[in-house]
């Protein structure tokens, strides 16, 4: 731009030092992937709300791909006795699982005249597909393999999942931890990886009764114990703001991805995936 062009006392990053020639230098988008990020939204109507359908998923998708690098580093500390690590890292977990519960807020505006417009689109594909979300319900210990099906199509995701139903769920990690630590854990919870949904286990429940009785004596675990409830706490708002949303949007219709939508969300609510650190409250 010429001088001419420039209005009086406009900010001019040039002559304050500002870097303006990046031909041959990483720029903000190189760095970021921005061509490819924002390239990325593809609607297959004219429908105004898609590129809002679209965007909500997509940011959800990398919120749960940073959720599922914490994850692992976190069962990793645990597993390496890194105890204040695991701590700020399944801290930022929960924060992490606050943004995804904030973005309903969002797609709250969209309304079933706005949806319908582009509903039919959408085909048979499902957040029911999402290798992510089902990768982080593996971690945590909500585990079914009837639920690698879906990915079938796609090898490299059904190998991820059979990767991850290898490793021993973030709460056998924590479980074996408690032995490490003297408490009394049945070697049959931690000895394999565990492919089916944790249930209650009636030693677990007394070992929980154990350290929630002397936090004192037991602090570490105690500390890990809060925050997994407090983990589960947000994934439980998460599931339902989905199924208010859905319902909002859909009212009762059947899923795209063939369940019975409603009925099949509300059925996911009852889910716990750290059984005794609920029910050991009764207890206390
Ligand atoms: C208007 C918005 C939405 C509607 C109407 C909707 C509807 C549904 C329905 C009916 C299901 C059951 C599976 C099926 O038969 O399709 C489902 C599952 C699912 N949706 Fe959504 N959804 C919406 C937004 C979202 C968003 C924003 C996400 C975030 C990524 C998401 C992620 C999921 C996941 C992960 C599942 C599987 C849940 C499970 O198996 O427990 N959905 N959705
Ligand atoms: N299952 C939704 C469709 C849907 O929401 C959706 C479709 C494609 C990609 C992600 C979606 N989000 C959550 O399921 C429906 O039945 O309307």
């Amino acid at each position: 731009m010429t001088d001419k062009n420039k209005p009086d006392g406009a900010y001019d990053p040039e002559t304050e030092g500002a870097e303006i020639a990046f031909s041959d230098k990483m720029s903000y988008g190189d760095y970021l992937g921005l061509p490819q990020i924002l390239s990325a939204q593809n609607p297959l109507s004219s429908a105004p709300d898609e590129l809002l359908f679209i965007i909500q998923h997509q940011t959800s998708e990398l919120w749960m791909k940073l959720m599922l690098h914490e994850l692992n580093a976190a069962r990793q500390a645990i597993a390496d006795d890194h105890l204040p690590q695991a701590m700020k890292l399944l801290a930022r977990v929960s924060r992490i699982m606050e943004q995804l519960n904030s973005a309903w807020d969002v797609l709250r505006t969209m309304t079933p005249s706005d949806y319908t417009q582009f509903r039919d689109d959408l085909g048979m594909s499902s957040g029911f597909q999402s290798l992510q979300y089902r990768l982080i319900e593996f971690a945590l210990g909500n585990r079914n393999l009837a639920m690698v099906k879906p990915h079938e199509h796609d090898p490299e995701s059904v190998r991820r999942l059979r990767e991850e139903l290898d490793r021993p769920s973030l709460y056998q990690a924590v479980l074996s931890l408690a032995r490490r630590r003297g408490l009394d854990v049945p070697d049959a919870v931690t000895a394999s990886p565990s492919s089916e949904p944790h249930q209650e286990i009636p030693e677990i429940m007394a070992m929980w009764q154990t350290v929630y009785h002397d936090p004192a004596a037991h602090w570490a675990l105690y500390e890990v114990g809060e925050k997994l409830v407090d983990l589960e706490d947000y994934f439980r708002r998460w599931r339902f703001n989905h199924v208010t949303t859905v319902e909002r949007v859909i009212g009762f219709k059947r899923g795209t991805g063939g369940t019975g939508g409603v009925s099949y969300l509300k059925r996911m609510l009852e889910v716990e995936l750290f059984p005794e650190l609920w029910h050991v409250r009764t207890a206390l």
